[in-house]
């Protein structure tokens, strides 16, 4: 009998504050680039390097996150890393992954500028045994070429100049971030009056946790999709 192949898993980390088409891009090229059978988003808990900022309570980044990749049936997203609690670093990630398909093979997806930073990531020496890294193009930024080829693949996608920074300026100025952003990310946007200066669910000045992060009550739809307990059981 035939043998099985090992399922090809995308990870798509991310603060997604607010998810773009930036992201969705580069995952959906990721994956047909390397014949991925699921990419798995994965928003950050607490971004550790953006604590110099206010992040957007980690339920409405999640809830923004699975209404922009649902009409992908190739796309997940999972709780791992909000769930976990603390600071985020991607080897708990790949760790937690590991541990849930211990037969796939995994790809951790960034942009260029994420890649650029990855020295600086906790247990860096070791993310290489767990996953092999994809860094995609993003304008502005320049590939990286750490020599690692077995571990890491430069990948050219299409120069999408979108930034979550950017949609959140142009939210609170009033602008639109139409077409930067599914759809459902700007209804999603609008409901919750997300990066609106006089926005209650943002968390400005009186800080959360860590972060300034607010915390949203978690409610039976933001239940976990992915998660170690969801493996194991
Ligand atoms: N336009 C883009 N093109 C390619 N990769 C991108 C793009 N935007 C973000 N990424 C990658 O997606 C991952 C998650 O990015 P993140 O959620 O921090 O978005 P961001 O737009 O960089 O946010 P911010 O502006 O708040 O820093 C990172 O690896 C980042 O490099
Ligand atoms: O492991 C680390 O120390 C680490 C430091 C910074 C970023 N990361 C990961 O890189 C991904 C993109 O992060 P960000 O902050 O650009 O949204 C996300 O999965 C983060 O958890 C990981």
């Amino acid at each position: 009998m035939a043998q099985k192949s090992p399922r090809r898993l995308g990870i798509m980390g991310g603060t997604f504050d607010p998810i773009h088409h930036g992201h969705l891009v580069a995952a959906s090229e990721v994956a047909a680039e390397f014949r991925l059978d699921e990419v798995i988003f994965v928003p950050t808990g607490e971004p550790w390097q953006k604590a110099s900022r206010s992040v957007t309570a980690a339920e409405h980044r999640y809830l923004l996150t699975v209404i922009a990749t649902a009409s992908n049936p190739r796309f997940t997203v999972s709780r791992v890393d909000i769930d976990r609690g603390g600071p985020t670093y991607t080897i708990d990630t790949l760790r937690d992954f590991r541990r849930m398909y211990p037969q796939a093979e995994l790809f951790f997806i960034t942009g260029a500028d994420a890649m650029a930073q990855i020295m600086s990531w906790k247990n860096v020496d070791e993310l290489w045994e767990l996953a092999h890294f994809v860094s995609v193009t993003r304008p502005g930024y320049v590939s990286q070429d750490f020599g690692r080829t077995e571990q890491i693949s430069l990948m050219e996608i299409p120069a999408m100049a979108i930034s979550s920074t950017d949609c959140r300026q142009r939210v609170e100025d009033g602008k639109p971030v139409w077409y930067l952003v599914p759809d459902g990310v700007v209804q999603y946007i609008n409901k919750h009056r997300l990066y609106q200066s006089d926005s209650a669910t943002r968390g400005f000045g009186d800080a959360g946790p860590a972060l300034g992060m607010h915390t949203m009550e978690q409610t039976d739809e933001s239940r976990t999709l992915h998660s170690p307990e969801e493996a194991t059981s």
